[in-house]
């Protein structure tokens, strides 16, 4: 059975004071080969210090990018392998503010995923529309696109983790609905079954974009939702447990 992964990324967020929330989330979840997987993505400043505090608990951390090679003249980048050194086991790739922000497109990002498993960590592949994509009606052109272009060749079904973020959902506290999260993730799993083959059912999908403690539960329901990538709602420590402790149940 698939293991639901509740995954929080901070963003630009975060100070060195903050780890106390992070000490907090950590004291909170016992390590269980059942249940949901709980992780943080953090910034790099805080990678290192987040993986001692989170030692021996269930919490895992993880990056929030990685540039595709492992070392070299790349003035502010940091390597996957840089990542799993410090204690990161997972790293966000093609999230839309980095598509956004730094120009990444699918093959950057297919690239950095191939880095991530490269290093031996698992990358979480981030694809989503516009607004103006969806209103164009082109929502499942936009996703079949990014989900072709933005998974390696070396990628395999239970190495990668793929996360659908509509952008207009993103931060702005306007959620995608059951309908519209069931149509792209429903979507998501035949391309991934066909790319490979039975074993494309246990890839986990995470929805995120404004998702919090009063929507979680409807939004883990719907089916082929196998998880959530949480922004804003996991810089708190409680709120982010009352997530994980939804998934739970
Ligand atoms: O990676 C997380 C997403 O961008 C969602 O962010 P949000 O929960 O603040 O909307």
């Amino acid at each position: 059975m698939t293991r639901t992964l509740i995954a929080g990324n901070w963003k630009m967020n975060g100070l060195v004071g903050s780890l106390t929330e992070i000490e907090r989330v950590a004291a909170a979840v016992a390590p269980s080969q059942t249940g949901p997987e709980i992780l943080l993505c953090l910034p790099a400043t805080l990678i290192h210090p987040a993986a001692a505090k989170a030692e021996g608990s269930a919490l895992k951390i993880g990056g929030e990018t990685c540039h595709p090679k492992e070392k070299g003249a790349h003035t502010g980048d940091i390597s996957a392998e840089m990542l799993k050194d410090a204690g990161a086991t997972y790293v966000i790739v093609g999230h839309s503010e980095r598509r956004a922000d730094h120009g990444e497109t699918d093959a950057v990002v297919a690239s950095q995923a191939s880095a991530a498993l490269r290093a031996g960590i698992t990358p979480i592949i981030c694809v989503g529309e516009t607004l103006a994509q969806r209103d164009a009606g082109d929502v499942l052109n936009v996703i079949s696109e990014q989900i072709a272009g933005s998974i390696p060749s070396e990628g395999a079904a239970d190495t990668i983790v793929v996360a659908y973020e509509p952008v207009w959902a993103i931060g702005t506290g306007r959620v995608a609905n059951s309908e519209q999260i069931a149509e792209v993730h429903g979507f998501i799993r035949e391309l991934l079954t066909k790319q490979f083959g039975e074993a494309g059912r246990g890839t986990r999908i995470l929805y995120g974009g404004s998702m919090n403690p009063g929507n979680a539960e409807e939004i883990l329901g719907v089916a082929e939702v196998n998880g959530g990538l949480i922004g804003g709602a996991s810089l708190k420590a409680d709120d982010f447990l009352a997530i994980y402790r939804l998934a739970a149940q």
